[in-house]
């Protein structure tokens, strides 16, 4: 059976996928070991490297959402930094009555990202090669990967985040307990089983 890892990690964490889902997955896998060290995606280029760091990470956010009290149905979510389409494209999978932004800022990603939306025939994804900053739309929840900083995430949203968004960012294994004036900032936190990790979660709105 294919994709092993990936299968077994949801299956103990209760992230339930189709199997059409799985195929998709496959797919953007294949992609990802072709084209990820050529234009400089990835370095995780193992299979089962992909499944854990980079599909099961990125689905980890379902869980967070339901813990945060976030209906991920029927909105419209925008990846900030997408790079290879984390967490944006395994969510697209497979929330598909919502709609994912990729935003990317650099052009070689964004073909990647065209090409990956065609071949897993996602089309509730849009790929927009632009800074986040020059975007002006109407987001529910704009997500953020490997990101180093919190504040400076904040900066470069604020726009989107005054209009009403939410943020979330994955936060991986460290905590954040700063305050930051004029936004309201929730930790989510929980257990993931089969990796031994504790993963913090950040949900980022303005105050005003
Ligand atoms: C650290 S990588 C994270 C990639 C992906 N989210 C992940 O988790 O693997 C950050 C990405 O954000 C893009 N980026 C940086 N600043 C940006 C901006 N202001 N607007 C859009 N994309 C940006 C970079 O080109 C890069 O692909």
């Amino acid at each position: 059976m294919s994709l092993e890892r990936l299968r077994e990690l949801c299956e103990l964490n209760e992230i339930d996928l189709f199997e059409k889902e799985y195929k998709k997955f496959e797919r953007y896998r294949e992609l990802l070991k072709k084209w990820g060290k050529r234009i400089n995606i990835t370095s995780i280029l193992s299979d089962k490297e992909i499944e854990e760091k980079h599909f099961f990470d990125s689905l980890l956010g379902l869980k967070a959402f339901k813990l945060y009290g976030f209906d991920y149905h029927n909105k419209l979510l925008g990846d900030v930094g997408s790079g290879g389409g984390f967490p944006g494209v395994p969510l697209a999978i497979t929330i598909q009555n919502s709609t994912f932004d990729l935003i990317e800022s650099r052009h070689k990603r964004c073909v990647f990202l065209e090409q990956v939306k065609r071949e897993l025939e996602l089309p509730n994804v849009k790929v927009l090669c632009t800074r986040v900053e020059s975007i002006d739309r109407n987001y529910d929840m704009l997500l953020m990967r490997a990101v180093e900083d919190p504040i400076e995430a904040i900066k470069i949203t604020k726009h989107l985040l005054e209009k009403g968004a939410i943020l979330c960012i994955y936060r991986g294994k460290e905590r954040f307990s700063q305050e930051i004036p004029n936004y309201i900032i929730e930790e989510i936190s929980f257990e993931v089983k089969g990796i031994k990790l504790r993963r913090h979660f950040l949900f980022i709105k303005s105050a005003k």
